[in-house]
């Protein structure tokens, strides 16, 4: 059997477990309750993209919003972890974009519908190059970033997230069990905005990381 690289891990087809409203201000920003519970929602694996290939805006959307967010590689997959062990479970990390097509989701939000269509659409995962996890010994208190066209849109810190890293692998793992090369996202702080089609979207993790993606249209 060929051994698989987690370096490569969007490649594996594995889950993308993504965290909403985790940041007080972007729960505010969008006239969302800051929850008391995380709020969960799923990609597939054909979200993903890496540098080199552009974001597509969907043909059904007229707003789709940049969201900049630290994403967890599970190394060791498991089920009921405990908070305590979590993060022997945690390969690495990816500085990832969670694509959303906002009028799409105020839509399903007012019917009461799933959020699938908003989220979960082709290339709505952008991700970076894999980061050990070595190289980011505190995953709790990072900077994330991103600026369009060279304007700062997204400035936070992985300290204001409401629920830790060890507090969702251990809360996820109680729900969905979790498996090598898993993904998840961590939820994203304030400013999050529309794009546009030939927008360039620049983003890092301190000086840890960078990513660069264009914007175009399905
Ligand atoms: C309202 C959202 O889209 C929630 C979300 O994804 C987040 O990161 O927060
Ligand atoms: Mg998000």
């Amino acid at each position: 059997m060929t051994s698989r690289n987690i370096s490569r891990f969007w490649e594996w087809g594995k889950k993308i477990i993504c965290v909403g409203r985790n940041y007080a201000d972007h729960a505010k920003e969008l006239n969302n309750i800051v929850p008391t519970e995380p709020v969960l929602f799923l990609k597939t694996p054909s979200a993903y993209l890496t540098e080199g290939s552009p974001i597509l805006i969907p043909k059904y959307s007229n707003s789709v919003h940049h969201e900049i967010e630290l994403g967890v590689v599970i190394g060791k997959g498991g089920t009921t972890i405990p908070q305590s062990s979590a993060m022997q479970h945690v390969a690495g990390y990816a500085l990832c974009l969670d694509m959303t097509a906002r009028d799409v989701q105020d839509d399903c939000k007012s019917k009461g519908l799933p959020w699938t269509l908003a989220k979960a659409f082709n290339t709505s995962c952008p991700v970076s190059e894999f980061i050990p996890k070595e190289r980011i010994p505190d995953p709790g208190n990072v900077k994330i970033w991103l600026n369009v066209n060279g304007q700062m849109r997204q400035n936070g810190c992985t300290s204001q997230m409401i629920f830790s890293i060890p507090f969702l692998i251990s809360y996820i793992s109680e729900i969905i069990t979790l498996e090598e090369g898993d993904l998840i996202l961590t939820g994203t702080p304030k400013g999050v905005s529309a794009v546009q089609v030939h927008d360039e979207l620049h983003a890092g993790i301190d000086d840890v990381v960078s990513m660069t993606f264009k914007v175009g249209r399905l």
